[in-house]
């Protein structure tokens, strides 16, 4: 048995689940000897299509997609895959308990300057259909194709980190991570000031002001523009993630979405300790009412995010 499949029978019984799981962490494997070919073999371009979202597709969105895809139809404990890059829900095997939703790759738009990139996935009961809230989720989990491959993944314990070695084998690296309760990181893409509301503003404001302003301690600013990196960094050290609704983004809802995005990392750091929020409700406590729903994110740190919340409920 692997080391992966071993630590998954210390998390669930349930077998089928665990199966789900290390379907997802074999296409991330796959993936990762496709992404350390891909200048090689041409591949960092565009695909030349628009996916349901109106964003111009990577030859790698779409490749990815496939992979996951073909590792998910082999196996029949899926019943229906939910992904950034199709339209639609696809209805895979019939007698499958899981609906797998996933970001195939994220941070797609930093694969041209060999930047980390990832997959995202949240496995839900088919029972309770498309549109669950993140607090029925049964586990969630991203590999991150950095310059090692993690894979990231919880069921409802521990968020636990495995390293992918040279033979293709996920080898636990951290059995429990643990977001650090106070931080001095935020990310935020700064470029985006203008359309900020007052929450955010006044947040970045006062966290800018150092050891002379309301918080009273010095910030560093970290963005790397893939989510699957930035929360990694905050999984591993803390900080804050804020990805909120603006002025621009308000008519879609925000710029993250909440079945293949949102949910999955706020799982995973709330279960590393953390804490997240859309400004004004958990993230996970958002009833969704589309698969390519777009929520405002907010997480890391648990004293960071409470400040946030705090600017919530003041402004
Ligand atoms: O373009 P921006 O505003 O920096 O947004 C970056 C965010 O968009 C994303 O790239 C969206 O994900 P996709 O690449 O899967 O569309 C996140 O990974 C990242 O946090
Ligand atoms: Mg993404
Ligand atoms: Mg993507």
């Amino acid at each position: 048995m692997t080391e992966l499949a071993q630590w998954l029978t210390t998390q669930t019984s349930d077998q089928a689940l665990a199966g789900a799981i290390l379907s997802m962490a074999a296409a991330g494997a796959e993936l990762a000897a496709v992404l350390r070919q891909a200048p090689i073999a041409g591949q960092t371009g565009l695909a030349g299509s628009e996916n349901v979202q109106g964003e111009a597709q990577k030859a790698l969105d779409v490749i990815s997609n496939d992979i996951v895809l073909n590792h998910l139809r082999a196996n029949p404990a899926i019943s229906i895959l939910i992904s950034e890059e199709l339209d639609e829900a696809v209805h895979l095997s019939s007698q499958g308990a899981f609906i797998v939703a996933t970001d195939p790759l994220d941070g797609s738009s930093n694969l041209d300057v060999n930047v980390t990139v990832g997959t995202i996935f949240s496995i839900l009961a088919k029972a309770g259909g498309l549109l669950q809230k993140g607090t029925a989720q049964l586990a969630a989990g991203y590999v991150a194709y950095g310059p090692a491959t993690s894979l990231v993944v919880r069921v409802t314990g521990d968020t636990s980190v495995f390293t992918l070695d040279d033979k293709g084998a996920w080898l636990l690296t951290v059995a429990a991570a643990k977001v650090p309760t106070a931080s001095g990181e935020f990310a935020i893409n700064t470029a985006r000031e203008r359309f900020w509301d007052e929450a955010t503003t006044g947040y970045v404001q006062e966290s800018v002001a150092g050891e002379t302003g309301p918080a009273g301690k010095r910030y560093n600013m970290r963005w790397v523009g893939s989510m699957v990196a930035d929360i990694h960094r905050i999984l591993m050290r803390g900080g804050i993630f804020l990805y909120p609704l603006d002025s621009e983004t308000v008519s879609k809802g925000g710029r993250l979405r909440l079945l293949y995005e949102a949910n999955p990392m706020a799982w995973l750091v709330e279960g590393a300790g953390g804490r997240s929020t859309t400004g004004h409700e958990g993230i996970l406590d958002v009833t969704p009412t589309g698969i390519h729903q777009r929520v405002p994110v907010i997480l890391g740190s648990a004293d960071e995010v409470r400040r946030v919340e705090d600017w919530y409920a003041r402004s």
